[in-house]
């Protein structure tokens, strides 16, 4: 770097302000992730409410869980009550951890041919005779709401529109609703495991512009094998730290930038020194780094919350898509059915006609539905309540 352009960068770099005129210590924002999914909870009941007076039905989330242990059964529960809150409908089926991988294959196999289940997911671990990534694999890519399944990684991998994990989705939304900046910032994702670290690694160093924007950040993915000094000192030059390691404590105040933005992930239950009690904990010492942070998420009630928040808001977008889905063949056999009634002399113009008609309603349904599905509002509105082309009822009755 020449000494002009180093001087430049002395000028922006907010690593050298730092340093050089260190602002004043004060107490982060603590971000309330149970408020923010409270936001999106309601977000999420609202349309499905404007989705019921249409006379669509409910979404459906169905849920797997393999053997009795407690935290898994807690997490299920948490999930089948907060869909029951915000109007979705969902089943849980509880199977013994000696079920034979077969036998999970054929009731994922028989949950995807279920034309009443909008949503599933198969909760995690699994106990180690089953396969995790051939269960990913089994259920219908449009239905996986955990965006596990091969098709929905790669997509994602790709910046194209899929089910976005959602942990992931949720430190996404928590970024975006505290209105952290993340273009051109550094990120360093503390954890790479294929369900939480990479996917959150995705989101926010990937293009703006893409199909499924990302957060234009400089991100760094440290690991296991990241000696603690060089995770240290990657820690101390971000402006956002994503701690989803497993590791009680792993993130100290002398790790943390001055006005940085730290999210736990981190789900840990030790047990209190003082107390004796088991209590939850993040990888985050709290109260050291609020102090030098200036957003933090707290454990209990940051990164957990919020998950449970987008895999509702997954399952109602894959409702939303069967929806979509289902008015494309209702127009197909639309179309079919013109070209087949009309006598052939008026055959060629009429069905240009209809297809302009038919046309620029399937693109505002189209547009509608794609602006759900990435986070835009849907807009109801919009698609033609009273037309002929988007009514399934009424063209099958007539
Ligand atoms: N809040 C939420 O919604 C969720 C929280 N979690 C929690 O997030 C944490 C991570 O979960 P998973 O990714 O599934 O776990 P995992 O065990 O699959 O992955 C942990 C990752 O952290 C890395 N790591 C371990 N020790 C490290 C160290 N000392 N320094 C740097 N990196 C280190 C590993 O290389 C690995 O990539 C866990 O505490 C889990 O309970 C997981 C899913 C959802
Ligand atoms: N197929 C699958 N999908 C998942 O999304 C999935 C999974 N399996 N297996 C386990 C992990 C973990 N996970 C959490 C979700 C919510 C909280 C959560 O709500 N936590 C509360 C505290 C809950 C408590 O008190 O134990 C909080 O942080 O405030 C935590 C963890 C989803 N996971």
């Amino acid at each position: 770097m020449g000494n002009t352009e180093h001087r430049k960068w002395e000028e922006k770099s907010d690593v050298y302000k730092q340093a050089h005129h260190p602002p004043s210590s004060h107490a982060a924002n603590v971000i309330s992730g149970k408020e923010l999914a409270r936001q999106i909870h309601k977000e999420v009941q609202n349309d499905i409410a404007e989705m019921a007076a249409q006379g669509s039905r409910r979404p459906h989330l169905g849920v797997i869980l393999v053997g009795d242990d407690h935290a898994s059964h807690c997490y299920v529960r948490n999930k089948t009550r907060t869909a029951t809150l915000l109007g979705m409908s969902s089943s849980t089926i509880f199977r013994p951890a000696s079920i034979s991988q077969e036998e999970l294959l054929e009731l994922i196999d028989r949950m995807n041919k279920d034309s009443r289940v909008s949503g599933l997911l198969v909760q995690l671990p699994l106990p180690d005779h089953i396969n995790e990534r051939a269960v990913c694999n089994a259920i219908a890519p449009e239905k996986d709401v955990d965006g596990f399944h091969i098709v929905n990684i790669g997509k994602l991998c790709l910046d194209q529109r899929c089910m976005v994990p959602a942990t992931a989705a949720a430190v996404w939304e928590i970024i975006r609703r505290t209105g952290i900046e993340t273009v051109g910032k550094n990120v360093v994702v503390v954890g790479r495991s294929k369900n939480v670290g990479m996917p959150i690694a995705m989101l926010l160093h990937s293009d703006r512009t893409h199909e499924r924007p990302g957060g234009d950040a400089t991100v760094t993915i440290a690991h296991r094998s990241t000696p603690l000094p060089q995770l240290k000192e990657l820690t101390c030059l971000a402006d956002i730290v994503i701690a989803a390691a497993g590791v009680p404590h792993l993130i100290t105040e002398d790790m943390v930038k001055q006005g940085a933005a730290v999210i736990d992930v981190g789900i840990n239950r030790i047990q209190d020194p003082v107390t004796g009690k088991s209590r939850l904990v993040g990888d985050v010492d709290f109260e050291g780094v609020k102090k030098r942070a200036a957003f933090i998420t707290p454990v209990p009630g940051g990164v957990g919350p919020m998950t449970i928040a987008m895999v509702m808001k997954n399952t109602l977008i894959a409702e939303k898509e069967i929806i979509f889905l289902r008015e494309k063949e209702v127009m197909r056999s639309v179309m079919q059915a013109w070209t087949r009634k009309r006598p052939t002399l008026f055959r060629d113009w009429l069905s240009a006609l209809a297809y302009g008609t038919v046309l620029s309603e399937y693109k505002m349904f189209r547009d509608a539905s794609r602006a759900s599905a990435t986070g835009g509002t849907f807009s109801t509105k919009k698609s033609p309540k009273t037309s002929l082309w988007f009514n399934p009822s009424q063209i099958i009755s007539e």
